[in-house]
């Protein structure tokens, strides 16, 4: 297992780039990934997710920097020579072998001994719910449980630098997903591998990930634990992209601890600096809709009963605000104004978050 550094990291597809939106990995990117921890690549599609996937992997030389595995400069080493297992998003099984040989394979490959390899095919088997089937071949087994296979072959060795997944759970049942991540989870949990995980799903992100590497045109915009993407999210794409909705957003003069909307005063749990470009984001979750006269006047469009939660679609001028409510509480029919909890907000400017006066 091995940190991970990227170092003044950039990838242009163009032999020539010349406008930053030639770059597909903008430079630069300069972060050391910790050692043992699991990290999520996270974005929409087109963002950069796979390119740099690839060139961790190898497939892909960065048009500049270079990427060290521990001490190690790997930027002109190919895949083969970097000691890392790869799960992609079809299964990639040996149709005429067993589960077994199938799982064994990445093993005997490194010429390990029969006795260490079964021991491993067993445990592995076990975590991927397979012991079943070890003898069956693997034709005729359906694409989730090829998959399954897929998963454990990228597990089975234990001395490898990192195991990196590229979006692995498409094929896979929706009703499947949810145990395989958890497996998953509980496999990186019990092996510590270094595990980078491609997805543009922020539900598979942010179960798997201790850290989540969050990516928009090319670029990294935060990488943090699932709360500090929650709590504190560095970018307002971020607040936007995550969250089921995502983070209300709106435009906003700031005086110390007051921020001013649409001629409306916000209170703010701290003094933050002015100036232009500013916003305030507020998630779903802590605004609420009330009666009276304080808050932002609203007005409901729609309802939506979503589980455990109601999802209230209000409209503030031209913008949507969303109102996150239990699932039993009543929409009163007076209430026309959204309050936000002061502590709950986030202020930025020119799209990056800024820290209140004590904050972090
Ligand atoms: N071989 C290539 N040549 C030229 N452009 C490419 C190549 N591969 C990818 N791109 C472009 O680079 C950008 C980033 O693509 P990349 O595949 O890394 O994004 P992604 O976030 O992994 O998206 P997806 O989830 O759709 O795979 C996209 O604009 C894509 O069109």
């Amino acid at each position: 297992m091995a940190r991970i550094t990227l170092k003044d990291l950039a990838h242009s597809y163009s032999p020539n780039p010349q406008a930053p939106s030639d770059w597909q990995l903008k430079p630069t990117l300069n972060h050391a990934w910790v050692d043992g921890a699991a990290y999520a690549l996270l974005g929409p599609s087109g963002c950069g997710k796979s390119t740099l996937l690839n060139i961790i992997s190898g497939l892909l030389r960065p048009s500049q920097g270079r990427i060290l595995f521990g001490d190690t400069d790997v930027t002109d080493l190919p895949t083969a020579a970097r000691d890392i297992a790869q799960v992609f998003q079809f299964p990639v099984v040996y149709d005429t072998m067993t589960v077994y040989d199938n799982l064994a394979f990445p093993l005997r490959n490194k010429g390990a001994e029969e006795a260490y390899v079964d021991t491993r095919v067993r445990s592995i088997a076990g975590m991927i719910g397979m012991s079943d089937v070890l003898n069956r071949k693997a034709r005729g087994l359906t694409a989730d449980a090829k998959q399954k296979i897929s998963l454990g072959r990228g597990m089975v060795r234990e001395n490898v630098n990192a195991i990196l997944f590229d979006e692995p759970l498409t094929v896979i049942d929706p009703h499947m997903k949810w145990e395989l991540r958890t497996q998953l989870k509980a496999l990186h949990e019990e092996f510590g591998h270094t595990m980078i995980y491609v997805t543009h799903d922020q539900t598979e992100a942010l179960t798997f990930a201790d850290h989540v590497v969050v990516m928009s045109e090319g670029e990294v915009v935060q990488i943090g634990t699932p709360e500090e993407l929650f709590e504190r999210p560095a970018h307002t794409f971020v607040g936007y992209f995550i969250g089921s909705p995502g983070m209300n957003l709106l435009p906003a003069s700031i005086d110390g601890a007051m921020a001013t909307v649409e001629g409306t005063q916000v209170p703010l749990a701290a003094r933050y600096p002015g100036g232009q470009g500013m916003e305030i984001g507020v998630r779903p979750e802590f605004t609420r809709l009330v009666e009276g006269d304080a808050g932002l006047p609203v007005e409901i469009t729609r309802v939506e009963d979503v589980g455990r939660h109601k999802i209230i679609r209000t409209r503030f001028h031209d913008r949507e605000i969303n109102v996150l409510a239990p699932e039993g509480a009543p929409v009163p029919e007076a209430a026309r104004r959204v309050v936000f909890d002061p502590a709950r907000v986030n202020v930025y400017r020119d799209g990056w978050r800024v820290a209140g006066e004590g904050q972090p």
